[in-house]
């Protein structure tokens, strides 16, 4: 699918590796690739280098690799042309810093913006646009550190937004959210796939991804498997990246069914957030 600008290709890397400046090499030989229109989900443990790769293609750290691309950018040019927005988790955002909401919403502005960063007409209905469509208008002139957590990541899928970025990265954005919020956010991260961007989203909750993930990645310490969340998404693959991490319960029979006749098993695979439920038998 080509996106609304005609992109095909959305994110891309071939032997990607990430070494620290300390000497830990968190990414090795990282190959995969995310066509424009996607959803991906990005899970592995702790440690397993999530926030390496969005670091990376953010273009914070230094990288070796045979290619990396973005929309057919290198890294830098996607920046420059202002296609990339990063949402963060909320521990990297320091929310004593006294900065309005619409404040914030408009810094995804500034690349569309001359050198004195004034914002014109055009800037603000962006601004109210991508308030209004994360239903936070009501909240506009409130500081920042005063919203909950769902409000906050709202607020920067709206930065997100109103930057016309079209490759997301989303560290984490369930986490602290309610569930409704969860779905608020699921909903709007489904029209901006409608609308041909890619949005590569990290997870500990496994039981959304396959509700709201069209891919998957697998990652530990460099991608054990990537494609169709419905090919990769399996039992195998998550013992891979999260070996004894994960809990797994088989139940069935009279454990399950108080019918004896009805012999369906169900397997539940949890890393202690939202579980992954598979029904049915050879979960192995
Ligand atoms: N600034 C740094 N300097 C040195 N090593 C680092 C640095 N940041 C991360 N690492 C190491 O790189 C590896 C990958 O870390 P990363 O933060 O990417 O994992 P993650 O998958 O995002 O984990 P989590 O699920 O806990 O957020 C880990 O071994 C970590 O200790």
């Amino acid at each position: 699918m080509k996106d609304t600008l005609g992109f095909q290709e959305g994110i891309a890397a071939e032997g990607l590796s990430v070494t620290y400046a300390g000497g830990v090499t968190a990414l090795r030989d990282a190959s995969f690739m995310l066509p424009t229109g996607t959803i991906a989900g990005l899970v592995g443990v702790n440690g397993a280098g999530k926030s390496t790769l969005f670091k990376a293609l953010m273009g914070f750290l230094p990288v070796r690799a045979e290619r990396i691309a973005l929309l057919g950018y290198s890294i830098d040019e996607a920046l420059r042309r202002n296609l990339v927005a990063y949402v963060p988790q909320a521990e990297e955002v320091d929310w004593t810093f006294p900065v309005l909401v619409r404040d914030v919403v408009m810094m995804g502005r500034y690349g569309h913006m001359g050198f004195f960063r004034r914002p014109g007409a055009a800037d603000r209905t962006a601004v109210a646009d991508a308030l209004a469509r994360v239903d936070m208008t009501a909240f506009a002139d409130r500081q920042i550190g005063q919203l909950s957590g769902g409000q906050k990541k709202r607020v920067f899928l709206a930065r997100a937004l109103a930057q016309e970025a079209r490759v997301i990265l989303l560290d984490e954005p369930f986490t602290g959210v309610d569930v409704k919020t969860e779905d608020a956010i699921i909903t709007l991260l489904k029209q901006m796939r409608a609308e041909g961007r890619v949005m590569l989203v990290s997870t500990h909750n496994l039981g959304a991804v396959p509700q709201f993930c069209d891919r998957a990645i697998f990652i530990k310490g460099t991608v054990l498997d990537y494609g169709l969340t419905e090919e990769v998404f399996t039992p195998a693959n998550l013992k891979r990246a999260f070996g004894g991490v994960l809990r797994r319960y088989d139940l069935g029979g009279e454990d399950l069914h108080e019918d004896e006749d009805d012999k369906r098993r169900v397997t539940v695979l949890t890393d202690d957030e939202r579980p992954f439920v598979i029904y049915g038998d050879d979960h192995d």
